[in-house]
């Protein structure tokens, strides 16, 4: 499913409007019933008022549209304007001399606390994409008096303060029960902290094609169907062809793992297996393949000559590279530590091999310390990056707070500039491709946050990329195969605090 940027919204509108042909009303008359329907299913019409705060842009008129179905449905309903109507234009001032005309109850905000007694719940219309910085005035006041209300609320498009681009808040910023979302979700609906103050989002139909979108360019999607049927080619995943044997699916070298992190191989090594590739090697520095023997019994071992150290730093870089000829991937970096050299090392391996890489954890460490990977050497096969904010923010010399103000941008930036597919983790997870397209992965939860989990999301994605899929599919569709795995682990759980990663790999 697309999700859109404001400036993307307006584009797609207005296409819609002006070229389709399709008038502005009739869009904002399938807006307001959407909500109203959405109203319906959340609002008891037996039990007090609904006020529906309306703003003076569009999102108000979508506001007084729903005023006027929820009153033909039964509900009592006030409308409470945020400015005097009389500077309402547009489409916005049609419905509110339509509300006038049929007399619905309404009031202006003069700025006082408003006494919530009498009311059952709260429709936000007051600002939406046409929303510019944090709530000024009058709509500041009325954002705090309904999040003070304790009353259910319903917001319209968007959250009003929620910035649609980002998901960043604003102070102060509607928490809603659920969000409709109108046409098509916003970046900011599916990023946190807005995903949060959303609630459930609920995109609804309002009349624009989804020709339109497609023709606008949007290349923003949430992970699900049917973006996984088509693109991402799940059934070719789910359904194995009966003719095939272990090497129809690929080959996975990982080479993981060391002495105070041996677990990081064992995880990463078990996730490559479990997520179909044919045959899995796993490269350990020597001193620790036979401690490790057995421990994965499907996996062949590969103990790099180390000097009897336990760890990289006297492994041959070029031992490794040797390993991986003839591999269908490569995953290098769970729990290898760093040492000296280290850069050069990373650096061997990408000139070196010519399988899809995949570089995680302390891999990502060196590809920062080794300066700008945009003037690394292009490599033939694809790469994947799967670094968590904090690795995003050593790869591209910034904060944790800066890479998380703008996940979608910051991966894009990074993506478009050094050619690889990045994996920008954390909740909602983003995949940038070098191409500028984006997946928004919906599945997952907090219980995966939790040490290894990283280590069998590389794993996965190392194993659809020696299956055939490409970087940009495999990061997508391994993502979303990883959260969905994590999702029915928690579910097997009474508490999702006591997930451990290993149990990640058992759902798959
Ligand atoms: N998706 C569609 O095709 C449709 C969407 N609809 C709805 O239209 C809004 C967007 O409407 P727009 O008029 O462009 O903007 P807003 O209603 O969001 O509000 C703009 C309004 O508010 C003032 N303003 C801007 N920023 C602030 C601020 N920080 N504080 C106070 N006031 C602010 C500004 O002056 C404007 O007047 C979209 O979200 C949908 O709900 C259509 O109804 C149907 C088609
Ligand atoms: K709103």
């Amino acid at each position: 499913m697309f999700v859109v940027t404001a400036e993307e919204m307006r584009r797609v509108d207005l296409h819609t409007i002006q070229t389709v042909g399709i008038p502005a009303l009739v869009l904002m008359e399938n807006a307001g019933r959407a909500v109203a329907e959405e109203g319906m299913e959340l609002f008891d019409a037996r039990r007090g008022v609904l006020a529906v705060l309306a703003g003076k842009g569009n999102n108000g008129g979508d506001g007084l549209v729903a005023a006027r179905h929820l009153i033909e449905a039964g509900y009592d309903v006030k409308i409470i304007y945020a400015e005097a109507p009389e500077s309402f234009r547009g489409e916005a001032a049609i419905q509110r001399d339509i509300a006038s005309r049929l007399g619905i109850p309404c009031e202006v905000y003069d700025s006082s606390a408003i006494d919530w007694r009498g009311y059952s719940g709260i429709i936000d219309a007051l600002l939406g994409t046409g929303s510019r910085g944090a709530p000024r005035e009058a709509y500041a006041a009325l954002i705090g008096q309904a999040n003070l209300s304790g009353l259910p609320i319903l917001s319209v498009d968007l959250p009003s303060g929620l910035d649609a681009d980002t998901g960043q808040v604003f102070d102060p910023c509607i928490r809603a029960a659920r969000t409709v979302a109108l046409a098509f979700t916003k970046r900011g609906l599916e990023q946190y902290p807005g995903a949060e103050f959303a609630g459930e989002v609920k995109v609804r139909y309002i009349g624009i094609p989804r020709k339109a979108a497609a023709e606008a360019g949007i290349r923003t999607f949430r992970i699900e169907e049917p973006l996984l049927s088509r693109q991402l080619r799940l059934e070719d995943y789910r359904l194995r062809r009966a003719d095939s044997h272990k090497g129809t699916y690929g080959h996975v070298l990982v080479a993981a793992g060391s002495r105070s992190m041996s677990g990081a191989g064992l995880l990463s090594a078990k996730a490559a297996l479990h997520g179909g590739s044919g045959l899995v090697t796993w490269a350990l520095p020597d001193r620790l393949a036979e401690p490790m023997f057995g421990q994965v019994p499907e996996a062949m071992l590969a103990g790099l000559a180390d000097e009897q150290r336990g760890d990289w730093s006297a492994v041959q870089a070029d031992a490794l590279a040797q390993l991986a000829v003839g591999k269908d991937a490569l995953l290098f970096g769970p729990g290898i530590g760093r040492w000296a050299q280290d850069t050069a090392f990373l650096r061997k391996l990408w000139e070196g091999t010519d399988c899809p890489l995949v570089l995680d954890a302390d891999a990502l460490n060196m590809l920062a310390a080794a300066g700008d990977a945009a003037n690394w050497p292009k490599r033939g096969a694809p790469v994947v990056l799967t670094p968590h904010p904090g690795e995003m923010a050593r790869l591209t010399g910034t904060t944790v707070p800066v890479v998380q103000r703008d996940r979608i941008e910051t991966a894009r930036r990074y993506a478009a500039r050094t050619g690889v597919t990045l994996v920008l983790k954390g909740a909602r997870t983003v995949i940038a491709d070098p191409e500028g397209n984006f997946y928004i992965n919906p599945t997952g939860n907090a219980g995966m946050a939790t040490g290894g989990a990283g280590d069998v999301l590389a794993g996965i994605i190392a194993s659809l990329l020696a299956q055939g899929w490409h970087g940009p599919e495999a990061a997508a569709l391994g993502t979303y195969l990883h959260g969905a795995a994590g999702d029915r682990a928690a579910a097997s759980r009474e508490l999702s605090a006591s997930l451990t990663a290993g149990e990640i790999i058992d759902h798959l």
